[in-house]
């Protein structure tokens, strides 16, 4: 069993527990489900193409960051200039929740992503309901018919959709019309070695009307100079910018220098 396999399992039966508590039509009447979104996808084409991650610890890191206000991360971030914000909502791996989302998005103006490990449409109507903008769908734990039904779901709530693949045959399932970033995460899930070497072997299989997204062991601007002329145009960074006293500051330097 992956680790993937693992946090899925416990995704559904935490899912099935919180629909006990708090219905979809509950989550429907939430004060920011009715809020006008903005898109992730044109943010990322038109500004540093930079989406930083609030992210406290993860499998492969026990222990990231775990000192820092959500809210001080992200206002950090949108001065620094990034086009968006990753916020991690999973509890039990990586230390987040949707509080944290929340707190984001009071925060901030900027479009934000639900970064969550998505297995029914319930948690898209959270996220919408705390405020994201876009939603992630991980290939390798969904079907196709799962990709174009959890999209075309966001879709109707004006959610742009981050689908992220580690191979070929993932990434060939995610091209659907309904799915506007690409995203090849260069973490492997087995062994967590980075390599951005994944990024350029997979992107010629991305059509060129995708917003192609670069995730993951991204660790200093000439990685990104190396993937631009391959057509990305997202670079998604968590640890890099989170494993600093001052994330947003980290930011900054970073995209001034790109
Ligand atoms: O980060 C992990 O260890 C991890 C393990 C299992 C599933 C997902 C995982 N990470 C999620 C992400 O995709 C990253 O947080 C994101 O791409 C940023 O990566 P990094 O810049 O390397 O922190």
């Amino acid at each position: 069993m992956t680790i993937l396999d693992k946090i899925i399992a416990d995704k559904h039966k935490e899912v099935a527990l919180k629909k006990q508590l708090i219905s979809t039509r509950q989550l429907e009447q939430y004060p920011l489900f009715d809020r006008e979104t903005s898109s992730l996808a044109k943010a990322l084409q038109q500004g540093s193409g930079i989406i930083a991650e609030h992210k406290r610890r993860s499998p492969s890191k026990s222990v990231i960051n775990h000192s820092l206000s959500v809210q001080d991360v992200a206002r950090g971030y949108e001065t620094a200039g990034a086009s968006g914000m990753s916020v991690l909502t999973d509890g039990k791996y990586f230390g987040g929740s949707l509080d944290d989302l929340l707190l984001a998005r009071a925060a901030t103006h900027f479009p934000l992503l639900r970064k969550e490990f998505i297995v029914d449409e319930y948690q898209i109507l959270e996220a919408k309901a705390h405020g994201a903008d876009a939603i992630l769908l991980i290939a390798a734990s969904l079907t196709k018919e799962e990709i174009v039904s959890f999209s075309a779901f966001a879709k109707a709530l004006h959610l742009d959709v981050l689908c992220e693949s580690h191979n070929k045959e993932e990434l060939l399932k995610s091209i659907v019309p309904t799915v506007d970033m690409l995203g090849i995460n260069n973490r492997n899930l087995k062994t967590f070695e980075v390599s951005i070497q994944t990024s350029k072997d997979l992107v010629t299989f991305i059509p060129d009307d995708f917003v192609k997204v670069s995730e993951s062991g991204i660790s200093n601007v000439s990685a990104i100079k190396e993937l631009q002329p391959y057509g990305f145009e997202g670079f998604l960074i968590g640890e890099n910018f989170m494993k600093t006293d001052n994330p947003g500051e980290s930011a900054t330097t970073f995209i001034q220098q790109l």
